[in-house]
């Protein structure tokens, strides 16, 4: 078998004590098979069939996108500056109306494209047409976990339809390319799926033992609605409709009260912070320090192009390590390395896949990047952390590793055609305006 020697790089492995340091990293094919501080052992430079001089990167785990819409990416600059009913019942729903599956098949590798040179190895996508998006998956070498949304405010066959396509989607691509796609069961939000729909997708989730996906509690207008026409709030309703039950990554969480965080931490249920979305849609700003003083975990998400505006998740990190700090008036709030477990090791467990992917360590996933570090905004050498939450973007990524394939090489994508992902995104767009 093939084992790669990274050696004379800097590490940040995301391992609990967070260590940082200069050192050297061995890849047997899909795995870490070792790593360690100094120069690398003689050993590991007789096993080693090549070797990479990594002087000058800054190697770290691959990052976890926990909520998006990849093909939305076709919408990016669409319908800015509104809010978020008006922004998707006026502009985003009647276009995406008119998607085929090659719209979001170019519309997700557009993503994918963008994901994988800004450090994203890992990414949550929920959208229809979901094939398409396997599709992208495989072909990319990134690794996934899909799900087929269901807005279920539609005629009862169509309902029934949606489900089943929910359900066929999870039967083909659960495990698919490789075990590096995972399927979850998502309801679009409790504001867009009456309560009986989604005790189906529940009931649906229980029979095919997989973890569900939605949107909750992103607006205070939501929360009202929600009151108004259930009696609950959001997460007591969707507790109550036995959702909780099934591991759970709920998008969004900004209205919450204080008997709601605890909730949600005594269920155990991941929430994905999406701080650019939501202030981009003037949702609110997400009670992010006490979920995490109360458990739960808490990682990161770049929702879709057309609420962001971009796929970088570095910006995601950066965001949430600044904004909790001037919402609490408390700088200590969500220091450098924990804007970082938010965008890696957090996003892993969030999605089962903890212990698999989001840290550098022997038996992992070789899901890993490196930065370019020989450049003005990473100097001096105080503290890697520090400068990969607050200094680093995504255009600082060099190289890609996803289940020990290299996917992107000195900034070029190795897996996919750029040129012609653009070229191929911006006709469907110049149609779909049409
Ligand atoms: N068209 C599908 C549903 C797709 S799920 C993904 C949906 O999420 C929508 N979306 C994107 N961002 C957000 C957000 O922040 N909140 C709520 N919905 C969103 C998006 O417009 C898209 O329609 C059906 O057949 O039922
Ligand atoms: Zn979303």
């Amino acid at each position: 078998m093939s084992r790669l020697l990274i050696d004379n790089g800097y590490f940040v492995t995301m391992d609990e004590q967070m260590p940082q340091y200069q050192g050297w990293m061995s890849i047997e094919g899909d795995r870490i098979a070792a790593l360690g501080e100094g120069k690398a052992p003689e050993r590991e430079i007789e096993l080693a069939t090549e070797t990479l001089d990594g002087s000058g990167l800054l190697f770290m785990p691959g990052l976890v996108n926990t909520h998006g819409h990849a093909a939305m990416s076709l919408l990016r600059g669409l319908a800015d500056d509104l809010a978020l009913q008006d922004w998707l019942q006026n502009h985003m729903w009647p276009t995406e109306a008119k998607f085929t599956g090659d719209d979001v098949y170019w519309g997700s590798a557009l993503a994918a494209a963008e994901m994988i040179k800004s450090g994203t190895t890992t990414f949550v996508d929920m959208y229809d047409h979901m094939h398409r998006v396997g599709e992208v998956v495989e072909k990319s070498g990134m690794r996934a976990s899909l799900t087929r949304g269901v807005i279920g405010l539609c005629p009862e066959d169509v309902q029934k339809a949606k489900l089943a396509d929910a359900i066929q989607f999870a039967k083909d691509w659960h495990g698919a390319a490789n075990g590096r796609i995972s399927v979850m069961i998502s309801p679009h939000a409790p504001y867009t799926c009456p309560p009986d729909y989604i005790l189906k997708f529940v009931e649906a989730a229980h029979e095919l033992d997989l973890a569900m996906h939605t949107h909750m509690s992103e607006t205070i207008a939501e929360v009202e609605q929600n009151v108004r026409d259930y009696g609950y709030r959001p997460v007591e309703h969707l507790d109550r409709l036995g959702m909780f039950g099934r591991p759970t990554l709920v998008a969004h969480a900004v209205h919450l009260n204080d008997e709601e965080i605890a909730l949600l931490a005594e269920r155990n249920v991941y929430v994905s912070h999406n701080p650019v979305s939501n202030l981009k849609l003037a949702s609110g700003v997400a009670r992010v320090p006490e979920l995490m003083r109360a458990g739960v975990t808490v990682s990161l998400g770049t929702d879709s192009a057309a609420s962001n505006n971009n796929l970088d998740l570095f910006q995601e990190i950066t965001m949430a390590a600044l904004l909790h700090k001037g919402v609490s008036g408390d700088p200590t709030v969500i220091p450098a390395a924990e804007a970082l477990r938010m965008g890696t090791v957090n996003g892993a467990r969030s999605i089962g896949l903890g212990g698999v992917t989001g840290q550098l360590k022997a038996g992992l996933k070789a899901d890993f990047i490196a930065l370019s570090i020989a450049q003005a905004h990473f100097v001096p050498l105080t503290d890697y952390i520090s400068h990969l939450a607050y200094a680093a973007r995504g255009s600082d990524v060099a190289h890609v590793w996803v289940d020990g394939k290299q996917l992107l090489r000195d900034g070029q994508l190795l897996t996919l055609d750029e040129e012609k992902i653009l070229a191929e995104a911006e006709r469907c767009f110049q149609r779909l305006k049409g």
